[in-house]
């Protein structure tokens, strides 16, 4: 049996993942301290004194943070006392264990690029939630906002598309290809990443719709007909009562959660599914990625957006959720730096709440590393061996590409992009329909 390949790692100088954590997370943080910076007179007019010395530690507690991550120092345990402080400690000594044979610690250069990246964003949490009366500020609540706030000519477009769809006049071919245009909307609605972009402004200014077709040849794995089959075969065959589940594990607020909630209400009005379960993160997480904060923040402005069919959409998703047809989730695995195949052991209780979906799509790309382990595979092994065992239901990922992580390729098209374009793999502009399940 061959050797089970490395993990990602900035111990690879010039990887991604090096330049990532060289260039870009010190900017994230960066950008993080300024952004506490810029509210210190609101945190006085809110907290006094106390709100201005909560403002000063947590800066302290970031700027350590940044100087640990750009001398790389070693990884050091968790010291605030939050849910899951003890299981990250865990993972820490697990990750020095594997070093037991050498004088070498877990450090932000040597470890595996998925733990020292996800660490440091419960890192950042950690500085907050020291710093009561701070401790439930969202350091990248703006940035996500903004990402909203600047993308409603284009939520406009998509609202309008969706209420004027006339879907139970549309024969079955009409409705397939309706249902792959929403599923290429959130595909490109994963673009707007603003960990990518360092939380710079990636908001989304084109018309989509009118761009699918120029995106297509960007599609390196199609499997948009296997989602087709899967719930198109259930729509006919289950009985009145039967529930059709669909599961989004979300990635980023802002346009890409618009997308989501797009294509989860094509979901409904089609009844293609019956009910649909969203998975969010406990806590800010990778600059743009949602919380339930973000979910009924945006939620509340499509409902109150200036535009009636946003308010449409806003009214009609609202109800979904007090119907419990729409239900939120946020269970903590998702903000641990765990690969998915990881997960029925760690939280067997996820595991089993996703084995109840028909259909799990796994949105974005840190989803798309997480379950294949963040390893260096060759790209042409299949995308049933890298989820090395995790097959809670059929599943689906829906990612751009923004890490050099990529399985199941016909054999030559990664030497022939490398050709063509040598960072195909981690500028987003390419996108994967992959599935994995019974075909
Ligand atoms: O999961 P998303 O939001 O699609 O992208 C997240 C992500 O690609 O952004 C970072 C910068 O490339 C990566 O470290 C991480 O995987
Ligand atoms: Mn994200």
């Amino acid at each position: 049996m061959a050797e089970p390949p490395d993990f990602l790692s900035a111990r690879d100088v010039g990887s991604f993942a090096y330049i990532t954590m060289k260039d870009r997370t010190p900017q994230i943080l960066t950008k993080v301290i300024d952004t506490l910076h810029r509210h210190k007179s609101e945190f006085f007019e809110k907290y006094g004194e106390v709100g201005m010395e909560a403002e000063k530690k947590a800066i302290s507690l970031l700027s350590k943070l940044r100087n640990e991550l750009q001398t790389d120092k070693p990884i050091i345990p968790l010291v605030d006392k939050w849910a899951d402080t003890d299981i990250w400690n865990q993972y820490l000594e697990y990750q020095r264990s594997l070093l037991n044979d050498s004088d070498r610690k877990p450090s932000w250069f040597q470890s595996p690029w998925l733990f020292v990246e996800c660490y440091m964003y419960r890192r950042i949490h950690e500085a907050i939630i020291q710093s009561p009366p701070l401790d439930d500020f969202d350091v990248f609540k703006e940035s996500k906002d903004q990402n909203f706030l600047e993308s409603q000519e284009s939520v406009n477009v998509l609202c309008t598309y969706l209420q004027q769809l006339t879907i139970e006049d549309l024969d079955e071919n009409q409705l397939k290809d309706e249902f792959f245009k929403l599923l290429q909307i959130s595909l490109w609605g994963n673009k707007c990443d603003l960990s990518l972009s360092g939380g710079e402004s990636s908001s989304q200014k084109t018309d989509l719709l009118n761009s699918l077709e120029d995106l297509k040849p960007f599609i390196l794995v199609n499997d948009m007909q296997h989602l087709w089959s899967l719930l198109s075969k259930l729509r006919k065959t289950r009985k009145k009562t039967s529930i059709v589940r669909v599961d989004f594990v979300l990635d980023n607020s802002g346009f890409e959660l618009i997308t989501d909630f797009i294509l989860a209400d094509f979901l409904l009005s089609s009844r293609l599914a019956t009910e649909i379960h969203f998975h969010g993160k406990m806590i800010p997480w990778f600059v743009s990625d949602t919380t339930l904060r973000d979910f009924n923040w945006v939620m509340e402005q499509v409902k109150h957006g200036n535009h009636e069919h946003q308010a449409k959409c806003g009214g009609d998703w609202e109800k979904y959720v007090q119907a419990g047809r729409w239900v939120y989730h946020d269970h903590v695995f998702w903000t641990l730096p765990y690969a998915y195949c990881a997960m029925f052991q760690v939280a067997p209780d996820l595991y089993a709440e996703l084995q109840k979906a028909c259909l799990i799509i796994f949105k974005g790309d840190l989803n798309y590393r997480k379950l294949a382990g963040d390893k260096k595979w060759e790209f042409t092994v299949p995308f049933h061996e890298a989820l090395n065992g995790f097959h809670p239901a059929p599943l689906c990922s829906i990612r751009t590409l923004k890490a050099e992580i990529q399985v199941g390729l016909p054999p030559g098209l990664a030497e022939q992009l490398t050709a063509s374009d040598p960072s195909w793999l981690t500028t987003g502009k390419y996108g994967i329909f992959q599935f994995d399940g019974p075909v």
